[in-house]
Formats: structure tokens, C-alpha cells, sequence
């Protein structure tokens, strides 16, 4: 058993993905990425999913990928957006050092543009994006240990960020408010 140095969680287009490669890189650890871990055991990609079995089958995925990859997984580690909606993983997430990439309406629709990858995004990406950001922010605003605005900032700047908060920490949960 071991869990990760660090947990990133946020929006679609909160670089979650970018930034944790890169938080890997500088830390030396492997990166891993829940959607990946959920596409990896069903072979199916995402959004297919949410077409075939639908999104509670999705989430029940990726509690289950989520509890995987916390008790085994060393390095840094990606939830998928909406893996905070579930209260056992916010329970889970309570002892881990969890930062929250915070970013704008505005600049997250700029970054998921037209990717069709994100099933919930799928029409009118700044409608579904601002009501998914505005029911889910007192979630991730509830398990992260820190906050880090990314607007307007390059991933690498970012990546700096998160790595100094986890070089400042001690034991998991330390910095937490
Ligand atoms: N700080 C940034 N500035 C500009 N573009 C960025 C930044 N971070 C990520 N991006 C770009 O935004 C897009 C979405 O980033 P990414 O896939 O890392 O987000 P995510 O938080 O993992 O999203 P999801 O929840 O859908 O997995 C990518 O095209 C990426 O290159
Ligand atoms: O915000 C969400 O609910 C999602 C975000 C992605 O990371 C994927 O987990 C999936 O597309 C759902
Ligand atoms: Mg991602």
C-alpha cells in the first residue's frame, strides 16, 4: 500500500492532465490519470461509456478506479472532474494532499474548445461547463489541501507551484488549512 505524494482534482480544462505530467517529471515519480486507469480496465474510451452504460455506471468506474489508485498508487495522481462528487472519495481524498487547479469559465472553455472527448461538455460547452463549475467548486473547494489559480499561466509555472506545496509538506494532510 501506498498512496500518492500528490492528488490533482478540478475542472474539465483545469490541466489536471498537463500539469501532473509535468509534476511527475519534476518529482521523479510516474503520473497517473483515473479516466485513463477507467478507459485501460474497460477498453472502452470515455465517452463511450456515458453512450453505452451511462454516467452512473461511469461514476461507479471511477470510485472504483479513484480507491485503486489512492491505496497503490506512489506518484502523482489525476481524478477525473467530477471524481469529487462521490463522498466516499471525498472522504478518501481527506487524509491525501490534494491541490484543487482552480481556473476561470472563461479560460476553461477556451482550453476544451471543441474536444468532443468530454461527454458532459458535449453542445454548449460554456453553459455545461459553468453549471458543472458552479455545483462542484464547494466540493473541490471541501477536500483540497491548497488551492492554485491557473489562469493565464504556462502548465510548467503551475507544475512549480504544486511541487513547492508538496515539497512543504510533511505527512499527507499537513498543509491543510
Ligand atoms: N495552464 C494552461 N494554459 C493553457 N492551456 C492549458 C493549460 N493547462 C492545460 N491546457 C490545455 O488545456 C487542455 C485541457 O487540459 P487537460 O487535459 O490537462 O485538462 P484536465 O484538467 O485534465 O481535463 P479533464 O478533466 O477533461 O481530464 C489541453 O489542450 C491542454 O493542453
Ligand atoms: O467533469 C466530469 O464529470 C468529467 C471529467 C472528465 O475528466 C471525465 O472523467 C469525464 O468526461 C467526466
Ligand atoms: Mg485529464
Amino acid at each position: 500500500m501506498s498512496a500518492p505524494r500528490v492528488v490533482l482534482i478540478g475542472p474539465p480544462g483545469a490541466g489536471k492532465s498537463t500539469v501532473g505530467t509535468l509534476v511527475a517529471e519534476l518529482l521523479g515519480v510516474t503520473f497517473r490519470d483515473t479516466d485513463t486507469d477507467v478507459e485501460t480496465e474497460t477498453g472502452s474510451v470515455i465517452a463511450d461509456i456515458f453512450v453505452d452504460q451511462g454516467e452512473v455506471a461511469f461514476r461507479r468506474l471511477e470510485r472504483a478506479a479513484v480507491r485503486r489508485a489512492l491505496t497503490e498508487h506512489p506518484g502523482v495522481l489525476a481524478l477525473g472532474g467530477g471524481a469529487v462528487l462521490d463522498a466516499d472519495t471525498r472522504r478518501d481524498l481527506c487524509s491525501q494532499h490534494v491541490v484543487f487547479l482552480d481556473v476561470s469559465l472563461a479560460d476553461a472553455a477556451r482550453r476544451v474548445g471543441l474536444d468532443t472527448s468530454r461527454p458532459l461538455l458535449l453542445g454548449n460547452v460554456r453553459g455545461q461547463l459553468k453549471q458543472l463549475m458552479d455545483a462542484r467548486r464547494p466540493l473541490y473547494g471541501e477536500v483540497a489541501s491548497v488551492v492554485i489559480s491557473t489562469d493565464g499561466r504556462e502548465p510548467a509555472d503551475i507544475a512549480g507551484e504544486v511541487v513547492r506545496t508538496v515539497r512543504g509538506t510533511g505527512p499527507a494532510g499537513e498543509h491543510r488549512p
